[in-house]
């Protein structure tokens, strides 16, 4: 059995990618305001409203310091982004949820998204997705990895220039592979569980845009920057 070591170009890789995800994270205070007095389904919207339009931000942010994303096409960088925004923005969720939270808040939490005017058939997969990448407890480089990876995930509709999107994310899956590997030695199957959740995340795209329309027959508004990246209105 080859020993599995991390070369030091795989560690700067994901030193940089590490650090650029620790710098853009969602403000406490935002996702905090979920947590605090009782609110109305409406004001419970507004709050995610909110709360994914500062995501989106911080995507952006973390994107642009992803090595080499900048030297793509601008066109493929757009396309790059706005094919990943959900998922991504799924993902982060996804690990907001799962982290150690004082007593009683993931309850509240999960409460106030059941109360924000979210269809019953979309907030059923959305926790189930939660609880299966909370079950996984990835450490903060795997979930900068996965992030990234989801990013530069090369079939996007309308990205032209696949092979360039390739050569930035084939380094990154070859390295959340042996960072699997080398946090998880017993659990061999560690690493095919974690792309497994990439899979689950691109079904939450096709619930998101069901949510989309239902919240457009009921006049919910989205702030420009998520109709933006959304592509709705
Ligand atoms: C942390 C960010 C990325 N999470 C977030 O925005 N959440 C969270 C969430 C999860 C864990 C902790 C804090 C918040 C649950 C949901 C969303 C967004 N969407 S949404 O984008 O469809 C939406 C936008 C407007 C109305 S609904 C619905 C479900």
């Amino acid at each position: 059995k080859e020993k599995v070591a991390i070369t030091k170009e795989q560690d700067a890789l994901m030193k940089l990618i590490v650090e650029a995800y620790n710098k853009h994270q969602i403000p406490q205070d935002v996702t905090k305001k979920l947590l605090q007095e009782q609110y109305s389904t409406e004001e419970n919207f507004l709050l995610l409203t909110e709360i994914a339009t500062s995501q989106v931000q911080v995507l952006v942010e973390f994107t642009k310091n992803i090595p080499g994303f900048l030297s793509l096409d601008h066109e493929d960088q757009i396309a790059l982004l706005k094919g990943s925004a959900v998922e991504a923005m799924f993902l982060r969720s996804a690990q907001v949820f799962s982290r150690k939270m004082p007593k009683g808040h993931t309850e509240v939490l999960e409460e106030r998204i059941r109360k924000s005017g979210i269809s019953e058939e979309f907030i059923t997969p959305l926790f189930n997705f939660y609880k299966s990448v909370g079950e996984l407890h990835m450490v903060l480089e795997e979930q900068a990895l996965l992030t990234a990876i989801t990013i530069l995930t090369p079939d996007r509709p309308y990205v032209r220039d696949q092979q360039a999107v390739e050569r930035l994310q084939e380094p990154m899956v070859e390295l959340l592979k042996k960072l699997c590997v080398l946090q998880h030695p017993q659990e061999p199957q560690y690493f095919a569980r974690l792309l497994g959740r990439l899979t689950e995340l691109r079904t939450l795209n096709h619930y998101h845009a069901e949510m989309l329309t239902s919240w457009r027959v009921n006049d919910h508004k989205f702030t420009p920057l998520l109709c933006e990246i959304w592509d709705v209105q």
